[in-house]
């Protein structure tokens, strides 16, 4: 289980996030929504330590998550990633096995076979010699996709993954969160457009600086709770 406790963090003495406190079991795929600004980003920075909290307390299976951040596989928001920055598919994605392998060490054989099979199972082996800024931004989110399975993670959070892709990667990146889900993963994913595919989603944490619900779609999307996160009324959502 993933514990929250109290997290907070200050830009600068400006509040991005105040009090938030949530426990999620395992195996479901969580959508963390909100309006623009409202703190969904750096709530998962903030859980991975990658900015420092005013507060909190992050547990991951009764221990802190600090002690064991190579649990977490994450995928930045595409505009935090450098795509000029030299770098094969294959490579990025053999990054995510540093852990196993160590840093300037030849990767060991189970480790290109994970790799391999990573960029197979996102249809994306045959391009694994193509320099990553030279992909499309479907491609490449599925290269990123891959270093998320290569690294055999227990919690995937993914920000804003299905920006600037196709129809068919969107459709690769939800069976994959299927069956991680089946195999008992936890998924926490950062969604603008969530449209159609609300019903891929086993929960929601909806934010605006504060968690303003959590749980099922039933209990989150309720008019008051869309009113208070976004100061108006969205019916699609409730439907
Ligand atoms: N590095 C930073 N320095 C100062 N303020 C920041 C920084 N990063 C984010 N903020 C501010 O913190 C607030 C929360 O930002 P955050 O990016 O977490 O929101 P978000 O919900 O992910 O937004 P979006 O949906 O637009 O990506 C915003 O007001 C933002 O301007």
């Amino acid at each position: 289980m993933l514990e929250v406790q109290h997290l907070a963090v200050n830009y600068r003495g400006v509040c991005a996030l105040e009090n938030v406190s949530f426990r999620l079991e395992p195996g479901q795929v969580v959508g963390v929504i909100g309006p623009n600004g409202a703190g969904k980003s750096t709530m998962l920075k903030a859980i991975l330590g990658l900015i420092p909290a005013r507060s909190g307390v992050v547990k991951f299976r009764a221990r802190s998550l600090k002690q064991q951040l190579q649990q977490v596989a994450y995928v930045p928001q595409r505009s935090q990633i450098d795509w000029d920055y030299p770098i094969t598919a294959w490579n990025v994605v053999m990054m995510a096995r540093t852990r196993h392998t160590g840093w300037f060490r030849q990767p060991t054989c189970q480790s290109e076979e994970v790799v391999a099979a990573a960029l197979r199972r996102v249809g994306m082996l045959d391009l694994r010699k193509r320099q990553i800024g030279e992909l499309s931004g479907g491609q490449q989110q599925r290269v990123f996709l891959a270093r998320s399975l290569a690294q055999e993670a227990e919690l995937f959070f993914f920000d804003e993954p299905f920006v600037g892709i196709d129809k068919k990667t969107e459709e690769v990146i939800f069976s994959i969160f299927a069956e991680l889900k089946a195999v008992g993963k936890t998924l926490l994913v950062i969604s603008h457009d969530l449209g159609e595919s609300l019903s891929q989603y086993d929960n929601f944490l909806l934010l605006n600086k504060q968690l303003i619900a959590t749980g099922s779609r039933q209990k989150v999307f309720t008019a008051a709770n869309i009113q208070e996160a976004y100061g108006y009324n969205l019916n699609w959502f409730a439907s």
